[in-house]
């Protein structure tokens, strides 16, 4: 009820246990704070809070539209609503490295768990697209030292995120990796990696945890959890792809309504009240007052 009983901090120090495991950590895109509620109801490790997501979801492109306030606004409502830990995409962290600083700490007043801060120059574009640029050594550094040193529990994830592999290739990756890591990334984040065997020479790079980002119809193939897990990976994202299978599915049902002007063929494929209701957790607010869940599945012809 109202919801996660487990504090950010706890979920931090739990989730580095967890990492610390070496097990690959599966984190699938939370695209609003009820799907984080059923990413955690299915048994997965953690979500995912996509910039990609929350543009798109504001009907914006993925190109740093948005702003510090609204991830963190839109973070904090997801994080709060689940007891699994929480990553944010932190895009190139709004600003200059100053700026970097006080976008940690938001994240950690919001709850997050740990963000990826990247080495794209300003304004960002979504990783998979072409004619990406990115900032010079020193520039991405500072930008993971300010973080570090700004945040206030040790236990907060400070991811570095590199898009370089698309710009100067994988050696230049993972040179950069290896540098980020040095100026106290706690983790990389290597983008568009282009198969199996470049995510295993970067596993043999670094140290850190490594995530692998298994976004749908960009630059890399989309592996397996067993794929990635045998090269080493210790997290994987899906980011977007709850939102894009729930878009999908609303525009087959628009064109199920324009064609039929009715909606009972995909009663199936809808969540039924009941399962919506155990989601939220009516149940729980009979704490308050008794008469809030009475609710009981009527069977009518056509519905489950
Ligand atoms: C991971 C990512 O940064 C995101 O915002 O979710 C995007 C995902 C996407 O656009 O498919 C990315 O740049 O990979
Ligand atoms: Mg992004």
């Amino acid at each position: 009820m109202l919801y996660a009983k487990t504090s950010p901090a706890d979920k931090r120090a739990a989730f580095r246990a967890s990492l610390a495991s070496g097990e690959l950590l599966r984190f699938p895109g939370a695209f609003n704070p009820l799907s984080a509620r059923l990413i955690e109801q299915k048994g997965f490790e953690g979500v995912y809070i996509s910039g990609a997501v929350l543009s798109a979801d504001l009907g914006l492109p993925d190109i740093g539209l948005t702003t510090l306030t609204e991830v963190a606004g839109r973070g904090k409502q997801i994080a709060r609503m689940t007891e699994l830990p929480a990553i944010i995409d932190a895009d190139t962290g709004f600003g200059e490295p100053m700026n970097v600083a006080r976008t940690v700490q938001e994240l950690e007043d919001a709850g997050l768990t740990g963000m990826h801060i990247e080495d794209q120059v300003n304004p960002k574009r979504c990783g998979h697209l072409d004619g990406k640029q990115v900032v010079d050594e020193e520039t991405a550094l500072k930008r993971i030292r300010a973080a570090v040193d700004a945040r206030r529990d040790d236990n907060f994830l400070v991811m570095a995120r590199t898009d370089i592999r698309a710009v100067e290739g994988l050696d230049a990756s993972i040179d950069r990796a290896k540098k980020l890591v040095d100026a106290g990334a706690d983790a990389i984040f290597p983008e568009a990696m282009a198969s199996l065997e470049e995510f295993e020479a970067m596993r043999a790079a670094v140290d850190v945890p490594l995530l692998a980002n298994m976004t749908e119809f960009g630059k890399s193939e989309l592996f397996t959890v067993q794929q990635l897990a045998d090269v080493g990976m210790n997290l994987v994202i899906w980011p977007v792809s709850t939102l894009r299978i729930s878009m999908g599915a609303t525009a087959g049902a628009l064109d199920e309504l324009i064609s039929y002007g009715t909606l009972t063929g995909k009663l199936d494929e809808m969540q039924h009240r009941s399962e919506l209701y155990d989601l939220v957790d009516y149940e729980g607010y009979n704490h308050f007052d008794s008469g809030v869940f009475n609710f009981t599945v009527q069977e009518r012809p056509g519905q489950r």
